[in-house]
């Protein structure tokens, strides 16, 4: 093989490398209500992660960027219709031990509800809750994580 064809095969390989999801990006949205309570989504049962409470969002999917991803997201589980500009960039955490799939990698903004009617609309539940009684509610360890950068005292 020539070296031509050697450095064309090369860049091959790494256009398919480029394209295998080495980790799944979620977005989330710590919602608050301008009062010192946040929206908390409870899992329905039979999904990953079921019966825990998280922040709402969910996976971005291919080719489109995590803020819309999570407006997309929070229009589709509340029915909350929010604008890009809308939502600030918190943290993110990000899983070290995977099973058998991409470890998951969560970026959570920050937003104001603007009183509007929201709902559960993918199942599950949802409700507002201060922070100390976020601290005792059952949730996924990056969760945990998010929480403390969320609330961390400046
Ligand atoms: N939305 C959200 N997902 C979280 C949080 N923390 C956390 O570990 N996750 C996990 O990240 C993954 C997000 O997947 P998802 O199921 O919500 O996303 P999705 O609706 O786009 O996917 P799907 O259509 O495959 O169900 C789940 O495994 C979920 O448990 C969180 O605070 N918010």
């Amino acid at each position: 093989m020539s070296t031509a064809d050697r450095v064309k095969k090369g860049l091959r390989a790494a256009k398919v490398l480029e394209n295998i999801p080495t980790w799944t990006c979620v977005v989330a949205l710590a919602l608050s209500d301008g009062k010192g309570r946040w929206l908390m989504h409870r899992r329905p049962a039979h999904k990953h992660h079921g019966g825990l409470w998280e922040f709402p969002g969910g996976k971005v999917e291919i080719e489109e960027k995590p803020r819309d991803a999570l407006v997309r997201e929070i229009d589709e589980e509340l029915g909350l219709a929010l604008a890009p500009e809308q939502v600030w960039p918190v943290a993110f955490a990000e899983e070290t031990l995977a099973e058998a799939r991409p470890p998951i990698v969560i970026m959570l903004y920050r937003s104001v509800w603007d009183g509007s009617p929201v709902e559960a609309r993918e199942g599950g539940e949802i409700a507002w809750f201060a922070p100390r009684e976020i601290e005792s509610l059952d949730k996924p360890p990056l969760d945990i994580e998010l929480m403390r950068h969320l609330f961390a005292k400046p």
